[in-house]
């Protein structure tokens, strides 16, 4: 790992009020469908965010991962999405939400929203924690979104550098040092 410096960008008690605020957006858009309700986190990096998150949806879900690989290097997309693990559950007729940490070039959740269609769900959902929207390569429509950030390299709550802290309580700003 190259040398670097870690500053926080978003505190724990901002990420703790947003996870709420997107757990009440989700359960009122939920509720009221007939359909079974699976959340999808994608591993590793939704997986703090999907802990807490779920705990703040008051229906019903189950809870499902899949693991995909888009990125090369430890700081830069390869641009090939790979599914690595499929969900366990059988989503057709099922109302999933996608569960992610940081959506920027949009190759993995353009991917993935397109493969959980085309095995039948009834619907896709997708709400991110953070989103770059500037690097875009692929158009995805994000339906819950809690922060939008600078096109920073990221790390914390669930988000690696080198796969290092993820355990991390905060958002922080990753600087490469020389
Ligand atoms: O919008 P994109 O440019 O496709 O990038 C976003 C994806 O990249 C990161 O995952 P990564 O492949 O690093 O795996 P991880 O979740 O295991 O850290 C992140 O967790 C998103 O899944
Ligand atoms: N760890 C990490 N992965 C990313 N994938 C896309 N952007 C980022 C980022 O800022 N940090």
């Amino acid at each position: 790992m190259k040398k670097h410096k870690i500053e926080v960008m978003i505190p724990r008690e901002d990420i703790k009020r947003k996870v709420r605020e997107l757990g009440e957006l989700i359960e009122k858009d939920i509720k009221d469908s007939d359909n079974e309700v699976i959340c999808v986190g994608l591993l590793k990096g939704s997986a703090i965010f999907m802990a807490d998150l779920v705990q703040r949806i008051d229906h019903p879900v189950k809870m499902d991962f899949m693991s995909v690989s888009s990125y090369g290097s430890s700081m830069e997309t390869s641009g090939v999405v790979k599914i690595i693990k499929d969900v366990d559950e059988d989503v057709e007729g099922k109302d999933i939400v996608i569960i992610e940490d940081i959506i920027d070039s949009g190759l993995t959740l353009n991917y993935v929203k397109k493969f959980l269609l085309s095995k039948g769900a009834a619907s896709v959902k997708i709400c991110t924690l953070l989103d770059k929207p500037y690097r875009r390569k692929a158009e995805v429509f994000v339906d819950y979104v809690g922060f939008e950030i600078p096109n920073e390299f990221v790390v914390g709550y669930g988000i690696d550098y080198a796969e290092f802290y993820r355990n991390l309580p905060y958002i922080g700003k990753v600087t490469l040092l020389d």
